[in-house]
């Protein structure tokens, strides 16, 4: 499922009808229908309905939800907001087949004749504004906004909460807080963004018909669904062995944070990992092992030094390697030598991203298979932009700084936004927040690390990754084994099994 700006929105649209031969009017029809579709199922045909349209095709997506919404038995009322001379194109024609069947059509041009006649109803459709919003929100426009997020109405907004922006990194004015939106065709990127996703309430996507082949050229973002990671989860060979499952190399720990590398390596090997070895300080490796039998141990010296010709002709022998847990924020050599002398791909997380900082002006060239696994604070220190700008443009920042810095990005948060080197994305956006707690990440380094041995393609292992960890965290709290208060690091773990049963 591709995941788009309004640009790229319309550049599809356009794509659909000129190439496609879909007319116009016939992609509304799809949209108004298919939200009446979906309101059909949840609603009670008891409940009053307005529908507030605008000018714009938002509005005549509004003109046809009436007119099925009408068919399936429900009082439906409509208010056009702005005036006659504004309905066109194909909006107007869907008003026409509107008024055809009905006189239910009331012309509201202020906010305080609009509060009046809402109060008898319900519930509202928004389809005042869509993606063809921009700038300041202008009167009467925002009054009316002002007035359905007063009441106490249930809102349904069409396509977007009308106001709120498509894309990210913009500012938003007033948008209506909706309680449902049904997304038309593909969702945009505001779905996805922390100062925005709360405005669409719940969300789901209705499908209008316009074909996968319009999308290819133009989107480049695209949201981790179950089938596709279903579709892409490696199968494990009849005759496998614990080579075939890859061998990977956890380095870290600092002795006052082994529980780091415990998680990551207790979560590799759950992910189905054929070897894991911890390199870690050897103080660190009785307590470890206690708590992880299956792994094998390399002793370290230190974890600041560069590594040494013997340790790094070691490392080689793996498939991948995975860096910074626990391992403290002291100056080190260890990471910088690391990316130098081996070619693998290397997860970077926790403290080997304050390390990275010191270097990420050089080297590029090396870093072809590098991951990083940045939260939103992280992304700040690396990328030396405030956390708000970051969760503003989470989208636009990873892909500028991935494209700059030639690697691999996972920007966790509550919609993981996965970038490659040259700028493709993918959300994943399972979790919750039990996962908001110190150990998680470990756990999803070590799940990454597993995935990343596994797969051909490093993005689709990273979304898998993301998948399974979040997903694990989701059916612990649905199977009532767990509740977000008390989840920890280790549940997760132990909750992976649950996840590989759906996907096989
Ligand atoms: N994706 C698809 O394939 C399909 C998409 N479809 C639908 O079309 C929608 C996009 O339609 P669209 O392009 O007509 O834009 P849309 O947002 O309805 O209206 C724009 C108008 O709003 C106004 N306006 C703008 N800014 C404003 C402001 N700040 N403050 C106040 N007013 C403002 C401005 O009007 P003006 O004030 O200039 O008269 C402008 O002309 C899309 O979201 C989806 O629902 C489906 O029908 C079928 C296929
Ligand atoms: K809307």
């Amino acid at each position: 499922m591709y995941i788009v700006t309004a640009e790229e929105m319309y550049e599809i649209d356009r794509y659909a009808i000129e190439k496609g031969g879909i007319a116009g009017k016939l992609l509304m029809e799809n949209a108004g229908s298919q939200v009446a579709h979906q309101i059909k199922k949840a609603y009670d045909i008891n409940q009053r309905i307005a529908i507030v349209v605008g000018s714009g095709n938002n509005g005549g997506d509004g003109f046809v939800i009436a007119r099925y919404l009408v068919d399936y038995g429900f009082d439906v009322t409509l208010f056009q907001l702005v005036a006659d001379e504004k309905i066109k194109g194909d909006a107007a024609y869907h008003k026409e087949l509107w008024l055809n069947q009905s006189d239910k059509l009331e012309l509201v041009t202020e906010s305080n004749q609009l509060k009046d006649r809402l109060i008898a109803y319900h519930l509202v459709v928004d389809a005042i504004l869509g993606i063809g919003v921009s700038g300041e929100i202008r009167e009467p426009i925002r009054g009316m906004i002002e007035v359905i997020n007063q009441l106490d109405l249930t809102r349904i907004s069409v396509d977007i909460p009308s106001g709120l922006p498509a894309n990210d990194g913009e500012d938003v004015d007033i948008a209506v807080k909706a309680d449902q939106t049904y997304i038309i065709e593909a969702p945009k990127v505001s779905t996805f963004c922390e100062p925005t996703s709360n405005y669409y309430g719940n969300w789901d996507i209705v499908k209008i018909g316009i074909p996968t082949s319009a999308y290819l050229d133009v989107a480049s973002r695209r949201w981790r669904t179950t089938s596709d990671v279903q579709a892409s989860f490696p199968n494990r060979g009849t005759y496998a062995h614990k080579g075939s499952n890859g061998r990977g190399v956890i380095i870290g720990a600092q002795p006052t944070m082994p529980g780091s590398v415990l998680l990551s390596s207790r979560a590799a090997l759950r992910s189905g990992a054929g070897l894991i070895t911890v390199a870690t300080l050897k103080e660190n490796i009785s307590i470890i092992a206690n708590g992880c039998v299956e792994a094998t141990y390399h002793v370290l010296p230190n974890l600041i030094d560069r590594l040494s010709d013997k340790d790094l002709k070691a490392f080689d022998q793996f498939d991948a390697i995975a860096v910074g847990m626990g391992m403290g924020r002291a100056k080190s050599e260890l990471l910088s030598s690391l990316i130098e002398n081996l070619d693998k791909p290397v997860v970077i997380d926790a403290d080997g991203l304050y390390h990275l900082k010191t270097f990420l002006d050089q080297k590029a060239e090396k870093r072809a298979n590098l991951i990083i696994t940045p939260h939103y604070g992280e992304m700040a220190m690396l990328s030396n932009l405030p956390v708000s700008e970051i969760k503003k443009a989470p989208f636009e920042v990873s892909k500028q700084f991935a494209i700059k810095h030639n690697l691999y990005i996972v920007l966790k948060g509550k919609n993981t936004i996965i970038t490659t080197p040259n700028g493709t994305q993918m959300v994943s956006n399972q979790g919750n927040p039990g996962l908001a707690k110190g150990g998680t990440g470990d756990v999803l380094s070590g799940i990454l690390l597993t995935m990343i041995m596994q797969h051909p393609s490093i993005l689709e292992a990273l979304a898998n990754g993301s998948y399974i960890h979040g997903m694990a965290a989701d059916l612990l709290i649905d199977l009532k084994q767990h509740t977000e208060i008390d989840l920890l690091a280790t549940d997760v773990i132990e909750g992976l099994s649950q996840v590989f049963r759906t996907l096989s």
